[in-house]
């Protein structure tokens, strides 16, 4: 069964493309990665999938029908990138202020022990800090037993010890049958939560594969040296050329250094970095106007720079 579906979704904001034509879907039992650098269109995508802002153009479906129909809504959990509390209201009553709004929600105290929170519970949320803040605001989204959550990059802001026991109370809902779709930018939240993940750049799917898969792209080394001419080598996914230096990124960087001493081409001044997630995705798309297929393994496709 699909719960969340996007199908060639455009968002514009006046001159600006935040989505052009997304399209991919969240099955029920699914714990969904959303990835991608900042502006890539995360946001703008939950915001349509939970009905508070319209695609300009295709479609979008939240349990089979139109996201902004409250009925749906009653079904789905959802935590905004910012939350606003009533700054005089305690913890507990803001808890159960939502709370009332569901015909079975999980009890306060049970609520409030899942997420860590039970010692907050009499504080009024005008003087929580913010990793306290958000913790509630991730709390919210459960109270309803929901269907469905959606969370928008959950755990910025939060310390090692609060991400860890956030991560754990995600795993226990999912664990329970619970579908969870949530965007990120740090690879290490989708690899501990998701099993499948879609990235988005530019506002554009560019891959949706599990997480091994994109952990193969994002893998990829830049070997940066100064040489006159390069004869061809196994294993370059793009070649750069800025102020002299040629850049070079490959999966494998031992086996291109390897070839590149074999060559017998003169080279200085060799350097090998790791890309960042998102150089990684930037750099292999640049000049393919075009999505990434993973599905048939981006990593060893040539890619032209
Ligand atoms: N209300 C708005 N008005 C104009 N442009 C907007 C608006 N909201 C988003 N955008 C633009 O749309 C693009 C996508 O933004 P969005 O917030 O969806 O990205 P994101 O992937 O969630 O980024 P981040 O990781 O920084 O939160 C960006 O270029 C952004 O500046």
């Amino acid at each position: 069964m699909i719960l969340a579906r996007a199908d060639r979704a455009t968002r514009r904001y006046g001159d600006v493309t935040a989505l052009n034509q997304v399209s991919f879907e969240v099955g029920a039992g699914e714990l969904v990665g959303l990835l991608g650098p900042n502006g890539a269109g995360k946001s703008t995508l939950l915001s349509l999938l939970v009905g508070v802002r319209r695609v300009t153009e295709g479609r979008v479906e939240l349990f089979g029908g139109d996201p902004r129909d409250p009925g749906r809504r009653q079904r789905l959990g959802v935590t905004p990138q910012e939350t606003g509390l009533p700054p005089t209201l305690r913890v507990g009553e803001v808890v159960d202020f939502v709370s009332a709004h569901y015909a079975n929600p999980i009890p306060r105290a049970e609520l409030l022990d899942q997420f860590g929170i039970t010692d907050l519970a009499r504080r009024q949320t005008g003087g929580l800090s913010g990793g306290q803040k958000r913790r509630l605001a991730i709390a919210l989204a459960f109270v309803g037993r929901p269907e469905l959550v959606i969370l928008d990059e959950p755990t910025t802001g939060l310390d090692v010890e609060a991400r860890h026991s956030l991560w754990a109370a995600i795993r226990a809902y999912h664990a329970d049958g619970g579908t969870v779709l949530l965007s990120s930018h740090y690879l290490e939240e989708i690899e501990a939560l998701a099993q499948r993940v879609v990235v988005l750049g530019q506002g554009r799917v560019l891959a949706d594969d599990t997480v091994a898969a994109i952990r193969d792209i994002v893998g990829v080394r830049r070997v940066s040296l100064t040489v006159a001419d390069l004869p061809p080598l196994p294993g370059v996914l793009g070649v750069e050329r800025t102020d002299g230096r040629t850049h070079l990124l490959t999966a494998d960087a031992d086996q291109l250094v390897r070839d590149l001493v074999t060559s017998n081409v003169p080279f200085s001044d060799l350097e090998i970095r790791p890309t960042s997630l998102e150089e990684a995705f930037l750099t292999l798309t640049t000049g393919a106007d075009r999505p990434v297929d993973t599905g048939s393994s981006a990593a060893t496709q040539p890619i032209t720079a």
